[in-house]
Order: structure tokens, then sequence, then C-alpha cells
């Protein structure tokens, strides 16, 4: 790669001179950014090769940008800069993709070294091509840990419902379990060892599409249908093909859309916006939630006829906390995988440690449980792992929020203290409706999670 362009985000000017003359002595060329805003200008005029960010802006934090231009630009590597305590958004950071975090204060030959290693491995190119087939790869059956009675019945359900994925109207299948319990995996899973394995496994996010977009998104459109639908573009129902799609996060569908959705399951055919002409629909309908579909149709807030259409066949994942021993063993996983990922000895679980994962009540599931054992195999480079190492919280409901006697912010809390409690009461106001609270917030829902994660408030 010809002179790699580099954008910098760092708010202290010092610093950030030193980084720009080393990074351009090394022959890149590098942007230098002092707030997100600047920076989703400067990524907009030109596309960089590789980002290195500070996490604490003047104007929000890095990994909104970095989400941000995931979503907007493209997947890029990026190296996260952390002050000592920002563990914690670090493994966030590298859950957005972040390749490297390096420790302030800076070894600037140490951030050369991890700059160049990182184009060198990470270009745009290589990185699309190992998302594609690593993480958006249709997981296997046997990628789906847990021996517990309960995973070892829903293995034989997802066997049985796998086998009737063939024919041109398969019927519908419908994932229920809470937050992190693995929906998208098994989703995928039930896609790979269908007959359609071969074909394309297409994921729908009906919470992450912003709303305007939802209905182009799932169902096409044609050229000049819309200001700005320059081309015509094909849904993604219909780009399933073949093979399956997965509408993931149902229970967020818009009112609206459920029907024109019910007409495309019921039919097997979608009207592209702008077109008059029926396309037909060859994929399975894989969908999830973690709503209680059932209440939200006694609420109105979900459709009585697609809940029954959809809900044909349904497999429903247990919390983790009915799981038993299964908690050992995703524990010995992920520390296996974590530490590989990132070369470190594999540690050993304590006694106390094993006891402490399986007393713990894990609000998050498995996701939660990755994310814990992530942090104690990047921050104790130990070969043991003991209890206090997880650092889990004790059982309370981290929700509750109590009344206080004026909604004027507490002139001695800190400004995170102050989100925490907005973060709470809007959560509390909207019923732990992640959507409708990331909306009221102004926020997109990833960066709602973020926070969720970083105030210990992930539960649902
Ligand atoms: N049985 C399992 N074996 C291995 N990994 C698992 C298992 N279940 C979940 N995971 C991992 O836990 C994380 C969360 O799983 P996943 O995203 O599938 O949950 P989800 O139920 O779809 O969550 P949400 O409701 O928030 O969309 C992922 O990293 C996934 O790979």
């Amino acid at each position: 790669m010809a002179n790699p362009h580099i954008l910098l985000l760092e708010d202290e000017g010092a610093l950030a001179r030193a980084i720009d003359r080393r990074l351009r002595r090394d022959g890149y060329t590098v942007a230098v950014c002092e707030t997100l805003a600047s920076a989703r200008l400067a990524a907009q005029r030109r596309r960089p090769d590789l980002a290195v960010l500070d996490l604490r802006l003047p104007d929000g934090y890095g990994l909104e940008f970095l989400e941000w231009l995931r979503d907007e630009v493209a997947e890029l590597p990026a190296i996260v800069m952390t002050a000592f305590g920002e563990l914690d958004d670090a493994v966030a950071a590298i859950r957005l993709g972040a390749v490297d975090f390096l420790k302030k204060p800076l070894d600037l030959d140490a951030l050369c070294r991890v700059v160049s290693d990182a184009l060198r491995r990470e270009t745009p190119a290589t990185r699309s091509e190992r998302t594609a087939t690593a993480d958006d790869a249709p997981a296997s059956a046997a990628t789906v840990i847990g021996d517990s009675p309960a995973m070892t019945s829903l293995r034989a359900q997802l066997a049985r419902i796998a086998a009737l994925g063939s024919g041109s109207a398969p019927p519908n299948v419908l994932i229920t379990g809470e937050t992190g319990t693995g929906k998208d995996l098994l989703a995928r899973a039930l896609h790979a060892a269908s007959p359609r394995a071969a074909a394309d496994f297409v994921q729908v996010d009906c919470a992450a599409l912003p709303r305007d977009l939802v209905e182009a998104e799932l169902f096409g459109h044609e050229k000049g249908a819309f200001t700005n639908a320059h081309r015509a573009r094909r849904g993604l129902l219909a780009a399933a093909g073949k093979g399956s799609a997965f509408l993931n996060e149902i229970g967020e569908l818009p009112l609206g859309l459920q029907a024109k959705l019910l007409t495309a399951l019921e039919s097997r055919t979608v009207r592209e916006i702008g077109s008059d002409r029926e396309r037909a629909i060859d994929a399975w309908f894989i969908a999830a939630t973690n709503r209680d579909l059932a209440a939200m149709m006694a609420a109105g807030d979900f459709r009585q006829d697609l809940y029954y259409r959809l809900n044909v066949l349904t497999l429903t994942l247990p919390p983790l906390r009915e799981r038993g021993e299964d908690v050992l063993a995703l524990s010995r996983a992920f520390i296996d995988e974590t530490a590989t990922r990132y070369d470190r000895a594999v540690p050993r679980l304590t006694d106390a440690a094993c006891a402490a994962l399986m007393a713990h009540r894990w609000p998050g599931n498995v996701r939660e449980l990755r994310h814990v054992l992530e942090r104690a195999v990047l921050v104790h480079a130990d070969d043991v792992l003991d209890a206090e190492h997880l650092r889990l919280a004790p059982p309370t409901d981290k929700r509750h929020v109590e009344p206080s006697a004026s909604s004027a912010p507490d002139a001695s809390a800190t400004l995170a203290d102050n989100e925490r409690e907005l973060i709470q009461r809007t959560l509390a106001d909207t019923g732990d409706n992640i959507s409708e609270a990331a909306r009221r917030l102004g926020l997109s829902r990833g960066s709602l999670r973020y926070r969720l994660d970083k105030y210990g408030l992930s539960s649902d």
C-alpha cells in the first residue's frame, strides 16, 4: 500500500502533534482530528486506511466514532489508545473491530510497530474477507456449546427442524430467549445444518436499521422510488435467494411494516417500493426475539396474524442460569479463544472461580459470560484465574433507581454518574425497551449497549 492514510483522533494537542510527526516520518499521511465531529468529516473527505484513536474526546466517546466508521465508511483496522483504568473500554473497542490497544503514556516506537503490523495484516480487503469467512460464516451445530439437558434437547430439535428447511415454502421458525442466550448463533447453526447450507444466510437486524430505511432494506426499491434512491436495489428478503433470511429482533419491527411482512410471508413474494411487479422469494424465514411477543400482541404492539405466521416452529433458548455446568464449559471455551487470539498462555480456573461462575445469575447470559472472561484474560496475564479476577457484581437489581427529590443533576456527581442515572431512568420509563430508550436518549442501540456494559447495567 503506497503512503497509507491514517486518521488520528486525539484531543491532547501536544501528544497529537508528536504522533503526527512520528507517523509522517515513517511515510504515512495523517489527518489529525480533535473531535468526533471533525473526524467524521475527515473520514468522509478521505477514507483512511487505519484509525488511531483516543477514547475520551470533548464531544463523545471514541467508540462512537469506531461504530460510525464501521457502519458508514468501512471496516477499518483501528488502534485504540487507553489511559489507566479504561480496560473495559478497550475490550468493547476490540469487539467493534479494533485490532490493538496501547496504554498511555504512549511509546511512539511501539505505536509505529503496531500500525505497520495492522496495515500488513488488516488491509480493508483482507479484513472484509476475514469477516465474511469467520464472523458471518454460518456456525455449525458443533459451535453451540453445552451438554445440559436443556441444550441437548435443543440440539435434537435443531436437527429435526433443520431437515424441514428444504422445499419452496418451508415452515417459518421463531427463536426466542433472553438477550445474549445465543439466538443469532442458533439461527446460523440451523441454516448450516439445513439443506440450504450452501446458499446465503442473510441477516436483517430489525432494530438496528433506521426506521425510514427498514422498508427499503427489507423489500428493496426501484430507481427513483424516493429521494436519494439513485439506483434500484434488491431487498434483503429477496437477496437471501434460496438460503435463509434471519429476521433478528422481530419484536422491534414497526407495526406498519408488520403488515407488509405478513403479506410477504403469506404470498412468498415482495413488491419493491415504486414497482408494480411482484418478485418471488425462495428464502427460509427464521425470526428471533428477546421480547415477549404474546404480551406485545395483547398490548396491540405486535400483530396477532404475524405472530401466528412466524410461530410455526419455535426454538426456545433457556437462560444461562438454567444450564448448570454449561457455564463452565462455555467459560473454558471463551478463555481458550481469548488467550489464543491475544497470544497469551491459557489460564486455569480455580475452584473458587468455578464456584463463583456457577453462583452468578448471568442476567446478560452467554454474552455477559464471554465479556467477563475476555476481560479477565486480558487484564490478568497469569496462569490462574481466581474468583476475584472475574469481578462479578453481587446479585442486585442493578437497574433499580431510587426516586430522587429533584430531577436536577447533583452538583457533586460526575458526568459519568449523571449519564448512568439518566440511562437508568430512561430504561425504567421505557420498561427496559432498549430500542425505545436509545431513541429517547438520541443514541444508536449499539452506543446504548456499550454504555450499559460500561456501567454494569447489562441485564434484561
Ligand atoms: N451455546 C453457545 N456456545 C458458544 N457460544 C455461544 C453460545 N451461546 C451464545 N454464544 C455466544 O454468546 C454471544 C451472544 O450470542 P448471540 O448474539 O447469539 O445472542 P442473542 O440471543 O442473539 O442476543 P440478542 O438477544 O442480544 O440479540 C455470541 O458471542 C455467541 O457466539
